[in-house]
């Protein structure tokens, strides 16, 4: 479904006059594949380069080199044809969502946006399904965000995300503003999700066992390099010294 081939970014270097060409290579030789149907996990330390993959991926921006492609169509050009099937969730809800928009338009936006036209009522019942698949009240519908709490407009950017019936989703850090409660909980949606709508799903992250718990394969990626794929039932089985290392952290008993 989607593949990532040789995939290079670099930025002009921070710090630098303006006249500097300098640049810092962020992602280095990047390439993998996704498969349909597939939750691949890409987890890596701050600052590893996961969120400018996931902006390329997006077509939020062009790799330098490299290609992406979906279905075997450049990213740009399969987005162009295919409005509405990839969504992304983003870590930040608080700017994710218009502050001036209730509930109820911020998840009608991305149905009125789409290729097909609703009437009125339709969307409103498409709304209100949308509200009752994330797990969220309908007395909500009125509300604007800052009357919400933290886990339940990161649902409300869910239920905008899965509007248009995606078919793959990326979530970037999108359960990292949580508290580990309301990361359970959305955790547990995120999965269920998946199951009834067939979504293929892209999980970056930098916490292991999060992403252990929803993904089939895993990217290690360090410094802009994948320095290690692995299936996650053989996650005992890293080879890289990073790798070890992250998992390590989180089992320290052998
Ligand atoms: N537009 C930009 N211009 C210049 N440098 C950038 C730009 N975007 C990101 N960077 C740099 O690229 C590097 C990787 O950033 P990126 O946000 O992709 O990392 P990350 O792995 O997602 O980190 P985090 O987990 O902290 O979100 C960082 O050093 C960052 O400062």
């Amino acid at each position: 479904m989607l593949k990532v081939e040789s995939v290079y970014k670099s930025y002009k270097k921070q710090n630098c006059s303006i006249f500097s060409s300098k640049k810092q290579e962020i992602l280095h030789d990047i390439s993998f594949q996704l498969q349909c149907g597939e939750c691949l996990g890409l987890i890596g330390e701050s600052g590893s380069g996961k969120s400018t993959l996931s902006r390329l991926i997006l077509n939020l921006e062009r790799p330098d080199f490299g290609k992406i492609t979906m279905e075997g169509q450049p990213i740009q050009n399969w987005l162009e044809s295919h409005r509405g099937e990839m969504s992304v969730v983003f870590q930040d809800y608080t700017t994710s969502i218009n502050p001036f928009f209730t509930i109820e338009e911020s998840v009608a936006e991305p149905i009125r946006r789409s290729k097909c036209k609703y009437d009125k009522q339709v969307v409103a019942a498409m709304v209100l399904h949308l509200l009752e698949k994330v797990q969220l009240s309908s007395r909500l519908l009125m509300r604007h965000p800052h009357e919400l709490s933290g886990g339940q407009l990161q649902r409300v950017c869910i239920a905008r995300a899965i509007a248009t019936q995606p078919r793959f989703v990326v979530f970037d850090e999108a359960l990292s503003s949580l508290d580990v409660s309301a990361q359970t909980q959305t955790l547990l949606l995120l999965k269920q999700l998946k199951q009834e709508m067939n979504m293929s799903y892209l999980f970056i992250a930098h916490d292991l066992p999060t992403i252990t718990s929803l993904c089939n394969k895993l990217l290690f990626l360090s410094k802009g390099k994948i320095v290690e794929k692995i299936e996650v039932q053989k996650i005992s089985q890293v080879q890289t010294p990073y790798a070890k290392k992250l998992l390590a952290s989180v089992l320290p008993f052998d």
